[in-house]
């Protein structure tokens, strides 16, 4: 669906999109940290996974399976890098939708040397049979390969070599329980302070070669949504802005400028999150309205206003599902300049108790 100014807006083009562009990969992974002292935050899992490491390290084996879970460009494949480089192992990188059948998955995990980290990126989108044959590998460190078809199928068990699969994924609640059960340990990954992405584009900046100030990197860091791949892709665009400009030492003035022209905000907004708050104040005067109204009033498909705006919109208190609708939260008028009129919707105690019940099933039943 096309919006108002003709712009379809495609997730993966938003700067502020968590997810990766494959142009992006080679300088995303020029900025990666390559050890856990180099890795900034999420405390908890770094020492857990230091401990598991130092463990393994000290009885002469391959690491226990590890599961890293959590949104989109928080760190998970870096950590999957930095789990091969501790362990010094090779590290195999595959994925979940890239494995339909279970050969698939027989042909990796049998060319598989011993100790070998093997990253299986949304491992939640593997395909059943090829699931079924990870718990035995994963338990067993064995495959039953079955060659033929009907009644003259055959099943050949394969030994593999010991190695240590870290699967990632955006949905832990997805995972089978079998599967969850099979890793030794579990990270959960969480959004960053604003400090710790000043941390992360400190040492991005150093590695750039970018001269920029305390506020600079403060200014871009409180705009990256959480996000450590998007406070480097901000930083990326502010260090062009400020090379066209011709600005030497980067503070958060020439930050917020060169932010404020790529339309993302004081608060890390961009212009999709922005026309969705503006059109459930000004045209449904706050709401409760029904995701698929407010989606044609922004011109946008139901499922990109969902997904690709409300999840930040909500995590910052903006925005609220409700059975009954979207309704815009205090915090909404606030940032968008405007008062809240006396009956707005956050106001109705009926309604905050419902925040954040069955949203999606439910809020469409009561529209329209
Ligand atoms: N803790 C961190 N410290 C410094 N940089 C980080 C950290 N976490 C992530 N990054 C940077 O953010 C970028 C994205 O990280 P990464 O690719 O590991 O995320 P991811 O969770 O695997 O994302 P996806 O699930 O989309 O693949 C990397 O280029 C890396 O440089």
């Amino acid at each position: 669906m096309a919006r108002e100014d003709g712009a379809a807006v495609n997730a993966r083009d938003r700067l502020v999109s968590a997810t990766d562009e494959p142009d992006e990969k080679q300088l995303e992974s020029a900025l990666r940290p390559a050890n856990l002292d180099e890795f900034v935050g999420q405390k908890r899992v770094r020492q857990q996974l230091s401990l598991v490491l130092e463990a393994s390290r000290l009885r002469g084996r391959s690491a226990d399976h590890v599961l890293l879970s959590g949104p989109p460009g928080l760190g998970k494949t870096t950590l999957a890098m930095i789990i091969a480089e501790e362990m010094g192992a090779p590290l195999r990188i595959s994925s979940g939708p890239a494995i339909q059948h279970a050969g698939d998955l027989a042909a990796i995990l049998s060319s598989l040397t011993e100790g070998e980290v093997l990253f299986l990126d949304e491992i939640h989108r593997m395909s059943r049979p090829a699931e079924e044959m990870l718990y035995m590998a994963m338990e067993d460190f064995r495959v039953d390969i079955v060659v033929g078809k009907g009644a003259g199928a055959t099943s050949i068990p394969l030994d593999l070599p010991p190695f240590t699969l870290v699967g990632a994924t955006t949905r832990a609640g997805l995972l089978p329980g079998p599967l969850r059960d099979r890793f030794g340990f579990t990270g959960h990954l969480e959004f960053y302070s604003v400090e710790e992405l000043e941390l992360v584009l400190r040492r991005s900046a150093g590695l750039m070669d970018l001269a920029m100030t305390a506020e600079g990197f403060a200014e871009v860091a409180s705009r990256s949504r959480g996000t450590p791949r998007i406070a480097n892709r901000l930083l990326r665009r502010v260090r062009d802005w400020a090379l066209v400009h011709g600005v030497e030492r980067i503070d958060a003035r020439a930050a917020s400028t060169a932010l404020d022209m790529y339309e993302v905000d004081a608060r890390g907004l961009d212009r999709l999150d922005r026309s969705v708050l503006t059109a459930l104040v000004t045209k449904f005067n706050g709401g409760p309205v029904g995701l698929s109204t407010l989606a044609i009033a922004v011109g946008e498909e139901t499922e990109t206003v969902e997904t690709v705006a409300e999840p930040y919109l909500v995590r910052e208190g903006l925005l609220g599902r409700t059975p009954r609708g979207r309704i815009a939260m205090a915090a909404a008028w606030e940032h968008l300049g405007l008062p809240a009129p006396e009956h707005a919707a956050y106001r109705d105690p009926a309604l905050r108790a419902a925040l954040g019940g069955p949203d999606e099933d439910d809020a469409t039943l009561f529209e329209d």
